[in-house]
């Protein structure tokens, strides 16, 4: 287990970051090495990304100084979702087979979690988030197929795109994470523009499905005071609550979207006005 951890960022302070300072604060470069679990702990609701590649074997989660408790879900909840070649995770027993694409709910309180790649050539790449819990829900799988798909943008703003809602209140029940996937179709670039912040929640943005040599401009920073960090295949940005995120790239691309903070309302939105963006 690799962990590490990230302070929290006034947005004054972050007018004057440079690119590298920005990167350092906002972006996280590697999800993903074989037989281990490399998480960043944020300190923007205590949320921790992480990434789980099995190769030689089962990797298992294991808790750290920095989570704070014997068991790494004892205060917490976590979702999976497969962005690599098929996987299985083992919760306490229960096996759950997680195709690519497929994500899963881990209650609070859950024990012993494993992942395993089902072919080493391919292996199974687990995107974990976790934000604290402080009541149990139910472990559940969510396919792809099970998720609520909700079309939006139109090809004439090279936005045409669906959201899958994976860990979502229609869908299944959890202290405070929100999950979903967002694939945008060919030749369409552009995500979340016109753009919103969403004080109540912070969001994490993780892309991928990008050939080596794209990249995605993310968009972040008060919408008064717009900065991008140029993010490549499976890399991830950290969004506090005062942060518009928004991304355009060179080509489509897939991300994840995760939300952590008061409320669990995706509709929850301050929308920017466009004159207001500098
Ligand atoms: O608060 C919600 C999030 O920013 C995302 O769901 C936006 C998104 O996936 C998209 O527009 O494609
Ligand atoms: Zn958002």
């Amino acid at each position: 287990m690799k962990i590490s951890v990230r302070h929290a960022s006034h947005p004054d302070a972050v007018r004057s970051f440079d690119s590298e300072t920005l990167r350092d604060h906002f972006l996280v470069p590697t999800l993903f090495e074989a037989d281990e679990t490399v998480f960043t702990y944020s300190h923007v609701d205590r949320f921790v990304v992480g990434g789980a590649m099995p190769v030689a074997g089962p990797v298992k989660l294991v808790s750290s100084k920095e989570i704070g408790s014997p068991n790494f879900l004892d205060r917490r909840e976590l979702g999976v979702v497969n962005v690599g070649g098929p996987g299985r995770v083992t919760v306490d027993g229960a096996v759950y087979e997680l195709a690519p694409r497929d994500a899963l709910y881990v209650a609070m309180g859950s024990k012993d979690v494993t992942f395993e790649s089902l072919d080493r050539s391919e292996p199974a790449k687990f995107y974990l988030n976790s934000t604290p819990a402080h009541a149990r829900f139910e472990t559940m799988k969510i396919s792809i197929g099970q998720a609520k798909a909700v079309h939006l943008g139109d090809p004439a703003q090279s936005n045409e795109r669906t959201i899958y809602q994976m860990i979502h209140p229609d869908v299944v029940r959890t202290a405070q994470l929100v999950l979903g996937m967002t694939v945008l179709k060919p030749n369409n670039m552009w995500n979340t523009m016109p753009c919103h912040t969403h004080d109540r929640r912070c969001e994490v943005y993780f892309y991928f499905d990008l050939p080596e040599d794209a990249r995605v401009f993310h968009l972040m920073g008060e919408p008064e005071q717009t900065r991008h960090i140029v993010v490549a295949n499976e890399q991830a940005v950290i969004s506090p609550p005062w942060s518009i995120h928004s991304g355009v790239g060179t080509r489509n691309y897939t991300f994840i979207w995760a939300m952590g903070g008061d409320n669990q309302d995706f509709t929850d939105m301050d929308f920017v006005a466009m004159d207001r963006l500098r």
